[in-house]
């Protein structure tokens, strides 16, 4: 068995990807007919073209474009259908996934559509293809933390299925304090929290998301690296980072995947697990990510069984399931080092 062969038959979970961030090219030209909203695209091609990004902003500029194709429930299921059965083929027996609610709710559209049309798309995954789904609601941080409150407090009545909060959203000049009180109120509710921090930002902003918020895992947070200190004191946390390599490629987080921290993370004790972000933007789903970084970084299948298990230990799921998925890990891993 190759490699990439190994990549695709480990069961493994996804932790970061951006549902709105996984509508394909396709979908974008049937939503934007369905609903009859006029894109400057007219074809598949010409939507790639666009795929040119300088930086997180000039991205973001894009995908709140992409939000606006998504009025109906059936949109919201699709778009999580279509998500969840390529997750399936990639080998992934868990993903939780951030909804924007914002994006769409600031549009007039309903919360209770919204809901849903994704969660009936994650209860339909886990009927048919037998892969578990989690609704992590993504608040944006450039808007006023009182409003990510009051969505919360609204929430109340969906609390059962949502698998906890994130943060995300432009990094610079919104750092991790504005949001205190509330990652205070989620934990007074009992959700579990993670947040973007250390993608363009400073590593002490993944210092502060860490003591500050006490998020349970971190999106990306690939500027920790440059403070050994904290490097050291979040290895011996175990907290676990969500690293999106091909998006770090596409958004000049990096200079090249060869530059790519992903190894070094390793490498220094940190809970790495390797993530798509916004697949249909950054040119690769998960298995892309850990077969780009298995090239780029000579990565050994003692570092893919590592990333593999930690995205399972580190996935909101209760702990039998995790303990099978384990058990299923090793036995796939012992039988491609016995060949
Ligand atoms: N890479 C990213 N960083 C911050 N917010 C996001 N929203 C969607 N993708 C994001
Ligand atoms: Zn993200």
């Amino acid at each position: 068995m190759s490699l990439n062969a190994f990549i695709q038959s480990i069961p493994k979970a996804e932790l970061h990807m951006h549902l709105e961030g996984a509508i394909e090219p396709a979908l974008m030209l049937e939503l934007a007919d369905r609903n009859g909203v006029s894109l400057p695209w007219q074809s598949e091609a010409q939507i790639k073209e666009a795929y040119r990004f300088t930086d997180l902003q000039s991205f973001l500029d894009l995908f709140y474009q992409g939000c606006k194709l998504l009025i109906t429930r059936e949109d919201f299921h699709d778009l999580t259908r279509a998500y969840y059965q390529r997750a399936h083929r990639d080998g992934i027996v868990h993903a939780e996934v951030f909804l924007s609610l914002q994006s769409h709710l600031t549009r007039g559209i309903a919360l209770d559509t919204i809901l849903d049309g994704v969660l009936s798309a994650i209860d339909d995954a886990a009927r048919t293809d037998q892969i578990s789904g989690g609704l992590l609601i993504g608040i944006q941080r450039h808007r006023p933390e009182d409003d990510a409150i009051a969505l919360l407090e609204r929430l109340h009545p969906w609390r059962d299925r949502i698998a906890g909060f994130g943060l995300g959203g432009a990094e610079r000049g919104n750092p991790p304090a504005k949001f205190a009180r509330f990652f205070a109120r989620c934990k007074e509710l009992g959700y579990r929290t993670t947040a973007h921090a250390g993608e363009e930002g400073p590593a002490e902003y993944v210092r502060d998301t860490v003591h500050i918020l006490k998020v349970h895992r971190i999106d990306h947070g690939n500027a920790a690296m440059n403070d050994p200190e904290l490097v050291r004191e979040l290895a011996a946390s175990k907290i676990p980072f969500t690293v999106c390599p091909l998006s770090n490629l596409k958004l000049n987080v990096v200079a090249s995947l060869e530059s790519h921290p992903l190894r070094a993370m390793l490498e220094a004790g940190l809970h790495v697990t390797v993530n798509s972000d916004d697949p249909a933007f950054f040119g690769g789903y998960l298995n892309e990510n850990l077969i780009a970084c298995a090239d780029a970084l000579e990565l050994d299948v003692n570092h893919l069984h590592r990333l593999a298990h930690n995205s399972l230990t580190a996935a909101f799921m209760p702990a039998a399931q995790r303990d099978s998925h384990l058990r299923q890990l090793d036995a796939v891993t012992a039988s491609y080092r016995a060949n």
